[in-house]
């Protein structure tokens, strides 16, 4: 019988084409693939002319470099960077930041209805909620129908559950200090944001205020999926791997972060399944929660309601959006406060002037109206806003940012920093310095505040947040004296992951009930 030549050719092949060379072939192959995608990024690239480190240019891995390797955040090397390179710099190889305070305008304004960055707003997975809709067109109708639940007159109606809250934290407070205990302010400021956008949202409240030491598992774990967050930003399939991780697995895996956060998520599922199951449920909740909007048809203007699981990425991400936030202004407005005599006094007389018997708490429509607590509410705003930087992507026919043409499809963003603590736009940036809002260039400092940024995509929760602010500054500082804890001195040092992380000693005080 004549042998089959075909077959011992391609025996005789796999013969010599070893499990090595296959494994020489991909890697030479990838290696081409990185070195010819490097030598496009640096020379070829439509933002190769833009200056700044050559390897930040090549490849997205000199950031991810510096976070995950050399653990320091691009807010700790972004001024080196604009003094040795200028203006515009390039930090990744599709991603320009300023440093030219002007060009957050020329970014954030309400002609420009550009896409949101997807690999940032990606990594949230809620790919159907406002905040990580990439483009206008979904977000807006989203936006329609939740932003008259935050309207200011619909926060004044809602301002017995932020008081209730209030109360919560204070009574807190007060037991810490009978135990001879500072208070972690920082979590409990955190906690209370917590509780207040979880019952405003969906009437559920998960009472971490009420934990031990404020250390409530969600709020802990909020914080600790903070660096993970920043990381799925590099990898989509790292965020499809989260999504998909059986939730049994999370909460018997030993972390208590991981089934912190399924336990949320399976929350509220659960209550978006209730009301899907059966909508009369809505009639038990004492106020209008987020789901009689989402759910309504007249709301919708007839366009098709959102999807059950579009339903579960809203409710998560307002928690995200609205809790963290408001949570750090006011840790940082009371720290800075207490850490400054004159600040601190003149706060305390407004308060005690407006609010002279203890018992007797003023409403916020008395509150909103004094005038230092509002400067202390927007310096905190100032120096420290909740969200850092929120990325877009400029259109396809390019823009004019900060005087310069900027190709199509660039990533663009601008921490608030070269905006709030730039001297070209506010007097002694770096000051804590209420008084600016009272003076002849409050104006001023009122067009250049951006914590809530500005344009289409600006926050529509800004009159809930001012409400938190304004009663919790309000309440801690009239209801308590208060002393710092000298033996844990606070540090306001972060580490930048879309919201700062504190990296230091939280703030704490001695909460001494007032007796009059
Ligand atoms: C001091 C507190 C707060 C600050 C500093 C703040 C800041 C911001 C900023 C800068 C943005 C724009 C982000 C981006 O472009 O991606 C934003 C968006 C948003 N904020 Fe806030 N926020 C605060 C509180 C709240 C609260 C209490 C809520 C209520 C749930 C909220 C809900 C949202 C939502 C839903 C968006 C997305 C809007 C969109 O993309 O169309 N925020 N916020």
């Amino acid at each position: 019988m004549q042998p089959d030549t075909s077959f011992s050719f391609v025996r005789s092949l796999t013969a010599t084409i070893s499990v090595q060379h296959v494994l020489l072939a991909v890697i030479v192959s990838a290696l081409t693939w990185v070195i010819c995608s490097a030598f496009y990024n640096v020379y070829l690239h439509p933002l190769a002319r833009f200056p700044g480190p050559k390897l930040a240019a090549a490849s997205t891995y000199w950031l991810f470099h510096q976070e995950f390797v050399r653990g320091i955040s691009l807010s700790d090397i972004r001024d080196d960077l604009h003094s040795q390179y200028g203006d515009i710099i390039r930090v990744q190889p599709n991603l320009l930041h300023f440093a030219n305070p002007h060009a957050y305008n020329d970014i954030y304004n309400l002609k420009n209805k550009w896409d949101k960055d997807s690999a940032v707003y990606g990594a949230f997975d809620t790919d159907q909620s406002s905040a990580c809709f990439i483009k206008y067109e979904d977000a807006k109708p989203r936006r329609d129908v939740l932003s008259p639940m935050f309207s200011r007159s619909s926060i004044l109606k809602m301002q017995g559950l932020l008081q209730e809250r209030v109360d919560v934290l204070c009574d807190a407070l007060a037991e810490q200090y009978a135990a001879g205990k500072s208070s972690n302010l920082y979590l409990g400021f955190r906690c209370f944001a917590t509780d207040v956008l979880t019952l405003f949202c969906y009437n559920k409240s998960l009472e971490a205020t009420k934990a031990p030491d404020f250390e409530a598992e969600i709020v802990v774990a909020l914080e600790s999926m903070l660096p993970i967050l920043s990381l799925c930003k590099y990898s989509s399939f790292l965020v499809k791997l989260l999504h998909y991780f059986p939730a049994w697995l999370a909460k018997n895996s030993g972390s208590p972060v991981l089934s912190a956060l399924f336990r949320l998520r399976e929350l509220l599922a659960a209550q978006v399944d209730a009301v899907l199951r059966d909508p009369t449920e809505l009639t038990l909740a004492p106020h209008q929660i987020i789901y009689h909007a989402l759910l309504s048809p007249e709301a919708n203007k007839g366009r098709a309601l959102p999807s059950r699981q579009s339903l579960i990425d809203e409710a998560l991400i307002l928690l995200g959006a609205g809790a963290d936030s408001t949570g750090i202004v006011l840790t940082v407005a009371a720290y800075y406060v207490l850490h400054d005599p004159h600040v601190r006094r003149r706060l305390e007389a407004e308060l005690r002037e407006a609010w002279p018997v203890l018992e007797e708490v003023p409403r916020y429509e008395v509150l909103e109206k004094l005038p230092y607590l509002a400067a202390v509410t927007k310096e905190g705003l100032r120096m420290f806003p909740g969200v850092i930087g929120h990325p877009r992507v400029v259109p396809p026919q390019g823009a004019l940012i900060s005087g310069a043409f900027i190709p199509g499809g660039t990533v663009v963003g601008q921490s608030f920093c070269y905006v709030h603590r730039s001297p070209l736009m506010y007097e002694r940036p770096e000051a804590f310095w209420p008084e600016r809002w009272l003076g002849p260039g409050a104006k001023a400092c009122e067009s250049a505040l951006s914590a809530f940024s500005k344009g289409p995509r600006s926050c529509f929760g800004v009159n809930l947040a001012y409400a938190e602010i304004h009663m919790g500054i309000a309440n801690v500082f009239r209801r308590f004296e208060l002393r710092v804890d000298e033996a844990r001195p606070a540090s306001l040092a972060i580490k930048e992951h879309f919201v700062p992380l504190f990296i230091g000693e939280h703030l704490h005080a001695y909460c001494k009930p007032a007796k009059d």
